[in-house]
């Protein structure tokens, strides 16, 4: 069978390149043509041999878990004087087009060993590799697409050159984000776990757990509370607290009977791990709608932090490649049911350190890492804003946790009838 990356070649020109420069968002992007040019400048001032890997397989969730693996394996094998850095092809504003890998700058003394490891890659269905050679000007490079075979053999009359491209407006992920990060109905995330049942046996058995009704439009008796924030703001003690107070009932996205198959979707890539928080929301809901017409409910987490985690993971760099705000990535699942008040709670990242610090979970100093949190933090909170359905009320959970719980019995007052 033909490569199915083979079919894309008839587009491969118009299609853009994004390398993943830094965790901070710098992406490299460029184009290829038939015609010699120049290539763009950052490009030029790489000084290493340069490959690129695209994994493009048929079966979504081979190709997902293929790409997960594919930076350990690559680490492994490769010498260490290797440079990963993600790379996404994709046709600009063609939803779901884009292909995922690595690009790989070496600086190796042994260019045979990366070439025979980049070789045996290239004989995979679902792996599409290139290298990229610089002219004997210095300023052009060009792209070879390798057949494939053992002697990585070029294929010469793919050769393509690079040139640049002008700059996408959002992040490329944002074009793969539906169906993909996040799960828009029940029926499309369930569609996952059976595709994965054969290689992920506990699918099955959160599969069973999903019910079949749409309770989306039943309203219930009493109100349904949402409380969202990033770990450490305080979920957990306003839940309890909140539970006392209005002598309701307590439950949590994702739901108890999940706990038992959370760490080993946790493991998978994101494609099949957002299914699993999708499907927990959809437990949740046949929960909510049963105890809401018994008592108000109270949840620690919901539609709100599957949206916002998944969106802001798949982006990288700051808040402003998120999908715009307005974008239908922020809708809510129309056969989800939806709470009477969401509260979101936002904390001073300096306080939320030392209560994080204080419960025995120290973080990593590492400035590079510190950074790269506080952009997914921001990104995490921008999301969460822009979620639709029932907005969010923020809280500032900075004040004792009394002050918090009465800020909130307040909010319940006024947006709740009880
Ligand atoms: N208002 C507050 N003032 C001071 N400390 C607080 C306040 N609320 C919670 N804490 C403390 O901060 C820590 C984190 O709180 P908690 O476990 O409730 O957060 P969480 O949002 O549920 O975290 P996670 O999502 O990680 O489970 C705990 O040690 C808790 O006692
Ligand atoms: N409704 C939810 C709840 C959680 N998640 C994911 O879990 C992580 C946070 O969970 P904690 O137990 O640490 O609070 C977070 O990374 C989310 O990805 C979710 O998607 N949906």
């Amino acid at each position: 069978m033909a490569k199915r990356s083979m079919s894309l070649l008839g587009q491969w020109s118009s299609r853009v390149f994004s390398i993943d420069l830094d965790k901070r968002g710098a992406l490299l992007n460029f184009a290829l043509t038939e015609k010699p040019q120049q290539a763009p400048e950052t490009f030029r001032n790489i000084q290493e041999r340069c490959y690129s890997v695209l994994v493009c397989g048929d079966d979504r969730i081979q190709s997902a878990r293929f790409y997960w693996g594919l930076e350990d394996l690559l680490r492994n094998e490769l010498p260490a004087e290797c440079e990963l850095l993600p790379v996404s092809s994709y046709l600009p504003h063609v939803k779901d087009s884009l292909i995922r890998g690595y690009f790989l700058k070496d600086a190796s003394e042994c260019p045979s060993l990366t070439r025979r490891v980049l070789g045996a890659l290239g004989l995979s269905e679902q792996v599409q590799v290139c290298s990229y050679l610089r002219g004997p000007d210095g300023g052009r490079w060009s792209q070879q697409l390798w057949s494939g075979s053992e002697n990585q053999n070029m294929d010469v009359s793919k050769t393509c050159y690079v040139v640049p491209s002008e700059e996408a407006n959002y992040h490329p992920s944002v074009l793969n984000m539906e169906n993909s990060d996040v799960f828009y109905c029940r029926a499309e995330a369930c569609k996952v776990l059976q595709e994965s049942c054969d290689i992920i046996p506990e699918s099955r058995a959160v599969l069973e757990l999903v019910g079949k009704t749409d309770a989306s439009r039943h309203s219930p008796d009493f109100p349904v509370v949402v409380i969202e924030g990033l770990d450490a703001t305080g979920k957990t003690t306003l839940t309890e607290s909140l539970r006392e107070a209005l002598g309701a009932r307590l439950l949590r996205s994702p739901p108890q009977c999940l706990s038992p198959w959370r760490a080993v979707f946790d493991r998978e890539p994101p494609l099949i791990r957002r299914a699993f928080y999708a499907l927990g929301n959809y437990i949740t809901a046949e929960q909510m709608g049963m105890e809401a017409s018994q008592a108000p409910v109270i949840v620690d987490r919901y539609w709100h932090s599957t949206a916002s985690y998944a969106i802001a993971t798949a982006v990288s760099g700051p808040v402003s490649s998120l999908p715009p705000e307005g974008s239908p990535l922020y809708r809510w699942p129309p056969d989800l049911l939806q709470p009477s008040l969401v509260v979101q709670l936002t904390l001073d990242p300096q306080e939320r350190k030392r209560r994080l610090e204080a419960r025995g979970q120290g973080q990593t100093d590492e400035e590079q890492e510190l950074d790269h949190n506080l952009l997914f933090r921001l990104r995490v909170e921008e999301a969460y804003r822009r979620v639709r359905g029932p907005a969010c009320v923020v809280v500032d959970a900075g004040p004792s946790a009394d002050k918090v719980l009465q800020q909130v019995l307040l909010l319940i007052k006024e947006h709740c009838r009880l």
